[in-house]
This record gives structure tokens, sequence and C-alpha cells, in this order.
């Protein structure tokens, strides 16, 4: 046995790492088949240095990393379990995805010939082998991974509940059907383990994050600990789907975090707010370009990547004076109109108002077409048609990729 593999073999954190950075990549794929026996990605058994309680601003807050969990120890804690993962939409492509890639055994549980039948099928899930209809999977599952939208976990929740019996493992990546349950009506059976792992990114960046070798931030919550192993379980199942860090929070705080966050900045205010800009600027005569430009264009592919790589002060040295004096006295005016409307997304969220919309229009029959139309709606605004313009323009353009 060649050092290397020896190195792979015992699993240590360093040697291993190290085998994962310096081989080629074909090579070190080919060897971690022979030596573990199944496709072993690179991402998998690459970490960094244990972290266990680190310092917020001030706040210490326990954090915990994949590297405690390389993929030998990941595949034994996990081999007698079948994780079924219901639902294939974001986040049932990302986290089945990574945890098959990463060697464990995983059905997918979705409509029978539905939307998500097919994209699973696409992405290699073999009908009657690995791809079943949601009862079924169930019934093969130790671990149920409830990954239908939030409004079908509700409307199937009477079906599948006595499904989900003694032993099993249930777990969510929102705290949504669980925290709301006078409007869900999801009341898990005492005797299971009920645990989240919500990753903070779409699916998409789940899958790609881990295709690059990294992993996600994901927030981590026992709701009920039948086994007293449902907390290793949760950061165990979190490295499983993809997960690079884990944050503990409790059900509650994930919800309305993630609702809050989605509806403002995230998502919500920031469409607004691009909208409001670039319609200001067209009404003093800028062009669909410049208006654009100025707004989404600068923002998403120069100063935002800024923030995200260093932090806000970091943009704000890389723009010239004149900017940062400008944007350091109009940041406070900005903040005091939106703090009442901030205010008021939170109180929406906490007292279930956003719930029982999401419920009420998620639950169509036509969720699909009603969604698509109003996305439909947005896609033909102004801005976003001389958005589409203005990235064609980009070297890496390609027709198809819209
Ligand atoms: N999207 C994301 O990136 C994130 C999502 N989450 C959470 O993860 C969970 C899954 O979200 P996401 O991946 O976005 O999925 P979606 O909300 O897009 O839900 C899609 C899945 O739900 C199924 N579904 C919808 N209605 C029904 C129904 N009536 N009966 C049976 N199946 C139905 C769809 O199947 P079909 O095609 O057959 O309609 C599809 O498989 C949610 O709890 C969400 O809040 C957490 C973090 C990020
Ligand atoms: C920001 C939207 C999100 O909460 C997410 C990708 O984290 C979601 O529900 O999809
Ligand atoms: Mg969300
Ligand atoms: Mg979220």
């Amino acid at each position: 046995m060649s050092s290397v593999s020896r190195a792979l073999r015992q699993s240590s954190r360093h040697a291993s790492r190290v085998v994962a950075q310096a081989m080629p990549k074909a090579a070190y794929s080919s060897l971690a088949r022979a030596v573990v026996g199944k496709a072993v990605p690179r991402a998998a058994i690459q970490g960094v240095r244990g972290v266990k309680t680190m310092d917020f601003a001030g706040v210490k807050e326990t954090v915990y990393e994949r590297s405690d969990w390389l993929l030998p120890k990941l595949q034994e804690y996990f081999k007698n379990d079948t994780l079924a993962l219901i639902g294939y939409g974001s986040q049932g492509h990302g986290q089945g995805l990574n945890a098959r890639d990463n060697g464990l055994n995983v059905v997918i549980g979705v409509r029978k010939d539905g939307e998500s039948w097919r994209q699973a099928v696409e992405d290699g899930w073999v009908p009657g082998e690995t791809l079943f209809p949601i009862e079924e999977a169930i019934k093969k599952g130790t671990i149920i991974m409830n990954l239908l939208s939030d409004a079908a976990q509700s409307s199937t929740w009477p079906t599948i509940a006595p499904l989900i019996t003694k032993g099993k493992t249930l777990y969510f990546s929102h705290g949504f059907s669980i925290v709301f349950k006078d409007d869900t009506h999801v009341i898990p059976p005492p005797d299971v383990d009920v645990i989240l792992v919500a990753p903070k990114g779409s699916g998409r960046t789940v899958r790609t994050l881990f295709k690059e070798g990294r992993g996600i931030n994901s927030s981590i919550a026992v709701w009920q600990d039948v086994t007293g192993k449902a907390k290793e379980r949760a950061i165990a199942l979190a490295v499983a789907v993809g997960s690079g860090y884990m944050y503990d929070t409790t059900f509650e705080k994930e919800v309305y975090s993630d609702l809050y966050g989605e509806r403002g900045v995230l998502m919500g205010a920031i469409q607004g707010l691009f909208r409001a800009q670039y319609e200001i600027l067209r009404r003093n005569g800028h062009t669909p370009s410049e208006a654009f430009n100025e707004t989404v264009e600068e923002a998403t592919q120069s100063l935002y990547p800024l923030i995200g790589a260093k932090g806000m002060d970091y943009m704000y040295n890389a723009c010239s004076t004149t900017a940062r004096r400008g944007a350091l006295d109009w940041a406070p005016v900005f903040e005091k109109a939106n703090l009442p409307i901030f205010e008021r997304l939170y109180e929406s969220v906490r007292n279930g108002t956003e719930t029982r919309k999401a419920l009420e229009f998620n639950g169509r029959k036509t969720y699909r077409e009603d969604l698509a139309r109003e996305l439909e709606e947005i896609n033909n605004q102004e801005i976003w048609r001389a958005g589409h313009t203005v990235r064609s323009l980009r070297p890496d353009y390609r027709p198809d990729s819209e």
C-alpha cells in the first residue's frame, strides 16, 4: 500500500487534506475509489482545522465543521441508514446529489410523473431503484428528509405521518411546518428524533459549492431528541448534504430569520430598491442601459462581491472619496426609512401572516403556473429586459444560458 493510500485509509485529518489538495483530480478519484470502495469527491474529505467556539462580534458561539466528519467516518456512521429524501426542488436536488456523491444510501420520493420526477430522472435517479412515489420512499427510509414545499409538507402530512414510525429520524430544512403547527398541523410522533439542517443559501449553491470543494453554511437545530443522538445526527447529516460549517439555532429562530431575510434584503427588499432607483433614473431621462448599469450591473458585478469578500468598509475603500462621503451621508436616511418596514415585516412573520399566505398560495394545484406567471411579469419589466441586453454583451455570455 502506498503511503498516500495508507494516509487516506487512516483518515488522518491532516493527511487526507494534503492528499486531496496535492493530487490531480483523476488520480485522486481512482485512489479514493480503490480505498473507500466508492467514488469519493475531493470535496468530501477536504477540511480546515477544527473550530468549536468562536467570538462573533463579542458573542461566543459554537460552530461545527465538516473536517470532523471525514468521508470514511461519515460513511461508517450512516452505513445502516437509508436517507429518504422527499421532494426534489432546489434543496432536494442539491442535498440529494451531494449525499449520493458522498457515498450514502439515498432514495428520492416525489409525485409519480410530476415535474420533480422528471428532473430526478434527468439527474440519474432510477425509478424503482432510487426513485419512488412519496409513501414508498418513506417506507424504505430510516431518515426521512422532508424537502417538499412548505405547503406540501402540510397537505401531505396526514398521509405520511403514519409512515414515520418509531426509530426513524424526521429531518427538515426549515422550521416552518413544526413551528407554525397551528396552521400546518404537522405534529411529529413522540418517538422519533426531529432535527433541522437549513442551508443558508439556494439548493443550487449547496450543489455548486460542494462540487468546488467548499461547503455552504447551515443552521442546525433539534426539536425532539428521543435517542440522545439527535444533535450528532443533525451535524452528520449537515455534512452529508454538503455543509461546510454548521451553526446552532432553534426551529423558531431559523424560521423567523429565514422568512424575514428572504422577504427583506435577500430578495424582496433588494428587488424593490433596485426598481425604485431605476425608475427615478428613467424619469430623469437616463437611458435604460445607464439606469441598469448604475443600479444592478455595478452592484452585482463589482461592489457586492467586494462586500462579500472583505466587508462593507472594504467596498467603501475601493470607491472614490466622493462616493464614500455621499454614501455615508445617505446610509442612515435609508436605514431610518426602512426600519419601520422591517419591523412590520418581522411582526408579519412572527404572527404567522406570512406562513398562512405561503400555505394558501403554494397549496394551490396551479402553484407552479401561478408563480411562473408572476415571475414572467417581472422578467418583462423594462429594468430586467434592459438587463438581459447588458448581460448579452458579457464575454462569457451564452445565448442558451438564460
Ligand atoms: N430553495 C432553497 O434553496 C431553500 C429551501 N429551504 C427549504 O427546503 C424545503 C424545500 O424547498 P425547495 O427545495 O425550495 O422546494 P419547493 O418549495 O420548490 O418545493 C418543491 C417540491 O415540492 C413538491 N410538491 C409541491 N406541492 C406538492 C404536493 N401538493 N404534493 C406533493 N409534492 C408537492 C414538488 O413536487 P412536484 O414537482 O411534483 O410539484 C417539489 O418536489 C422547504 O422547507 C424550504 O423552505 C431551505 C433553504 C433554502
Ligand atoms: C433566500 C431564500 C431561501 O430562504 C434560501 C435560498 O435560503 C429560500 O427559502 O429559498
Ligand atoms: Mg427560505
Ligand atoms: Mg433561507
